[in-house]
């Protein structure tokens, strides 16, 4: 699913008001008509009181039409208009015209108001800010955002919860609404799914109000929201009649004297996704470890027992992943670099392969195109540099990408793989997979659809969808905390079954 940029959307309903010869007031009508439903559904007429707060823009506007809404179906509502500006939209006005006709004046609240109570049993509507805020709310409607934030009402965000920026950091944190559920409109917002700003949200949905599906299937966007139905298409059946050559021959290079884990890990996630065969490259104290532990897997090692000195492969690996657990002595730095300039395909790197990266970035030029890195955040900031925020972040990381032709795997709650000027933002995942050795178990698993013809890109975003899935599968029956990287790599296999169950509307539609 598309992730359109605050302008994108904008656009999106001038076209649609366009194309369908409508008023804007209609879209905001829909809007308004869906929030509705939303709530009278889950309420059935259940006497609550709902306070609704709203600005003077079409967020407000849509807490306007909302209210009328509320008020026909006899709810008992409370309307503030936060009166920030003069500069009231039209269809804000228009919707307060029509709640007045019906004999509803909103409370106006401005800096010298009292804030209004709010009690913790009731429902709150933040209509104060959408799409449009563009500068800090001032210090009397941040007080008000506080004050909400204190009541431990519940509150229901309308489009984006206000204060929030659709396109960075917020100025203030505390001038936030803070751990709404979130309903917006039609498309997804970028910032739900960054680590700096979706502390903000406690769950979002979507609500569609029919903008056109031409313009929104035309429109390329940044960001891309990678779920089931992006990820099915880039499956890759087995065939019936194939043999383990069909899939390929991965390569792990890695270890080092107390990390042959992480080769182990990472090695076993490989063949667990599907590689035809899998050969680990280790220091030699790492041999009858893995030998025991992962029979399926053949061993290499290298002539020192606690390190790797030199990297040689005897045939032509299909695909390979490197760095976990590898350490950086001169030695092992040496023989990554002449491996880098040895190697021509496209591998996946990690861990300490990428922190000699950003020590050495003189070797990025030998990193072959296409190679996928998978950095946590303090190994990207090794390799693109500081950030101010999340945004700047990700514009460093296109950068990056285009000067090297490399795939960067951003790990975090929503791990974005950029490609150059674009990101896929993943959806699986949860928080018992920040465990020791996760990310072993990533390597592994993109390595191994490499080396079953995955392209690089598709590797990545498949891949680490895959193994979100199987982290949630793993979570769903262990909790969070008892979630470890041998766990994931030991649900891979329910995970695809999972991706490609199907549904039980489309089982029955077929039979
Ligand atoms: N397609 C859709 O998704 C639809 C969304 N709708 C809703 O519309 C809002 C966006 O409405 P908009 O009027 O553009 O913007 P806001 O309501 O968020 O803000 C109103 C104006 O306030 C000004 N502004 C911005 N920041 C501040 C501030 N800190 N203090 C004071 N004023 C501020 C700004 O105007 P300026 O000209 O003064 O810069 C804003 O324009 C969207 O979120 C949805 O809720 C439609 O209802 C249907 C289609
Ligand atoms: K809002």
């Amino acid at each position: 699913m598309k992730i359109f940029s605050a302008p994108q959307i904008y656009q999106a309903d001038k076209s649609t008001i366009e194309k369908q010869q409508i008023s804007s007031d209609i879209l905001m009508e829909r809007a308004a008509t869906q929030l509705f439903e939303w709530i009278h559904s889950r309420l059935r007429g259940t006497q609550v009181k709902i306070q609704l707060f709203c600005g003077i823009g079409n967020n407000g506007g849509d807490g306007m039409a909302l209210a009328r809404l509320l008020l026909e179906h006899d709810y008992s509502i409370k309307v503030y208009v936060v009166n920030y500006s003069e500069k009231r939209s039209e269809d804000f006005l228009l919707n307060l015209e029509r709640l007045k006709e019906r004999k509803l004046w909103p409370d106006f609240l401005t800096k010298e108001s009292e804030l209004p109570e709010i009690s913790p049993d009731d429902i709150v509507v933040d209509a104060i800010f959408g799409i449009g805020l563009n500068r800090p709310p001032d210090a009397w409607v941040g007080r008000l955002i506080q004050h909400i934030n204190a009541s431990r009402a519940f509150v229901l965000a309308v489009d984006i919860p206000s204060g929030l920026p659709s396109n960075g950091a917020p100025w203030n944190p505390s001038h936030v609404i803070q751990g709404s559920y979130v309903l917006s409109f039609q498309v997804p917002k970028l910032v739900f799914f960054l680590p700096g700003t979706g502390v903000y949200i406690n769950q979002w949905e979507l609500l569609d109000i029919g903008l056109d599906t031409e313009v929104l299937q035309k429109t390329e966007t940044d960001f891309e929201l990678i779920g089931r139905p992006e990820v099915l298409p880039m499956y890759r059946p087995r065939l019936k009649f194939s043999h383990k050559g069909t899939y390929g021959h991965s390569v792990i290079i890695g270890g080092s004297y107390g990390k042959i884990g992480a080769v182990q890990l990472a090695s076993n996630a490989c063949l667990t996704v599907g590689s035809g065969l899998v050969t680990a490259f280790v220091p030699k104290c790492g041999y009858d470890a893995l030998q025991t532990a992962v029979p399926e897997v053949m061993v290499l090692t290298g002539s020192r027992d606690k390190s790797i000195s030199g990297i040689e492969i005897p045939f032509e690996p299909t695909a390979v992943g490197i760095g976990m657990g590898i350490g950086m002595d001169d030695d092992t730095v040496a023989a990554f670099s002449a491996f880098l300039k040895e190697m021509k395909k496209p591998m996946v790197i990690d861990a300490d392969g990428l922190n000699i990266l950003a020590k050495y970035p003189e070797m990025l030029e030998d990193v072959p195109e296409f190679s996928i890195l998978t950095p946590h955040p303090k190994e990207l900031e090794r390799l693109v540099g500081k950030w101010k925020d999340d945004f700047e972040k990700l514009e460093k990381t296109k950068a990056f990408s285009t000067k090297h032709n490399a795939i960067v795997v951003i790990k975090g709650a929503h791990t974005i793989t950029v490609y150059k000027g674009k990101g896929y933002v993943n959806t699986t995942g949860n928080p018992g997979m920040a465990t020791a050795g996760s990310g072993d178990v990533l390597t592994g698993t993109i390595t191994g659809l490499m080396s079953q013809g995955y392209l690089p890109l598709q590797a990545a975003i498949f891949g680490v969808y895959l193994h979100g899935l199987a982290g949630d599968v793993c979570a769903s029956k262990n909790g969070y905390e008892a979630v470890k990287a041998s766990g994931i790599v030991e649900h891979i296999g329910s995970a695809y079954m999972e991706l490609l169950r199907q549904p039980e509307a489309e089982k029955s539609d077929n039979t």
